[in-house]
């Protein structure tokens, strides 16, 4: 028997149940939440699969609701270039859920760039470039805005293949719109934001794309911090910080090239930093651009 009426939309969603959830490490910490190992054991024998469960902990910025919304943008994601999507786990009587994930054991692009700094070539760095370009390539075909485009939100699954990883900003754009507008800004990443998105917290594929641009600098400075420090302190800055920022944005400041970046990949990084949004490539350009470098870099 059913031991809980499951509303049709959420009958074909994987259900964990928490008493055979075991949790093991912390796999990562942010402002709303954080996203641990565990595994599934419901035999008890310790012969469960490892996943990764992103708990919620609902605040005055993200309330349950926008957490099942992610649960629902993730549930429908099927791409080689995104995290898959496992199921649910309600607990404390649907009063608070958690989102489970694939577990990648290699981790955030920053840990494995900082530790395979040696063995991480340009060619390398490219592929993963382009497969988080097919990643957003595939989320622009749903509308989807990701807002939260960063080194710390791409896992590594294997040295040849990278996922993007974390959908608790993403938003949908209304279909008869070219961007989305957040009310409530929350905590804002604002070194990795668009100048549209710092000052009238204007969101679109082409702000994903200046995003993108901020993520490729971190992989060509190997998620270095000491080489351009983008942020400062944590996250979270002050309102007059992002004054100063789009002040400097708008006379032309930009980010220096990374250390020995070859100069072909520090001119898209540039692309993507135009100041008016319509004047960045698209995704599809950005991944062909990529393709061509990488024939150089073959030879
Ligand atoms: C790089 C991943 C995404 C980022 N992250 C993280 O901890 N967070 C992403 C969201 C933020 S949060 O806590 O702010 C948040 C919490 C709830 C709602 C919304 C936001 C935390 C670490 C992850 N990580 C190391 C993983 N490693 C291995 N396998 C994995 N599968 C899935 C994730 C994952």
């Amino acid at each position: 028997p059913v031991w809980r009426a499951l509303s049709p939309a959420q009958d074909d969603q994987t259900l964990f149940e928490e008493r055979h959830l075991r949790y093991i490490s912390l796999l990562g910490k942010g402002n709303f939440g954080s996203v641990e190992l565990c595994r599934y054991d419901p035999l008890g024998d310790n012969t469960g699969e490892l996943v990764a469960v992103k708990k919620l902990q609902p605040n005055k910025q993200s309330t349950l609701d926008d957490f099942q919304k992610e649960v629902n943008t993730l549930s429908i994601l099927h791409c080689d270039y995104i995290v898959k999507y496992r199921g649910v786990c309600y607990s404390m009587g649907r009063l608070s859920m958690s989102l489970v994930m694939e577990y990648l054991p290699h981790g955030s692009l920053i840990g494995y760039l900082e530790k395979y700094r040696h063995s991480v070539n340009t060619r390398r760095m490219l592929l993963f470039a382009s497969q988080i370009c097919k990643g957003m390539e595939y989320l622009q075909t749903l509308r989807y805005v990701h807002r939260d485009l960063a080194a710390r939100n791409i896992l590594v699954a294997s040295d040849s293949l990278v996922k993007i990883a974390d959908f608790g900003l993403t938003k949908i754009i209304p279909i008869d719109k070219e961007y989305y507008r957040v009310t409530q800004p929350g905590e804002s990443p604002i070194f990795w934001y668009a100048p549209e998105s710092i000052s009238e917290s204007r969101f679109s594929h082409k702000s994903d794309v200046w995003s993108f641009g901020i993520v490729l600098h971190e992989i060509f400075s190997y998620c270095d911090m000491n080489s351009n420090p983008k942020r400062i302190g944590h996250n979270v800055q002050g309102p007059s910080i992002s004054v100063h920022l789009t002040n400097i944005l708008k006379s032309n400041w930009r980010l220096l090239p990374p250390p020995h970046c070859p100069p072909k990949v520090y001119s898209l990084m540039k692309q993507c930093w135009a100041y008016n949004f319509d004047e960045r490539p698209c995704f599809s350009s950005l991944g062909n651009q990529i393709e061509v470098i990488m024939q150089d870099e073959r030879e």
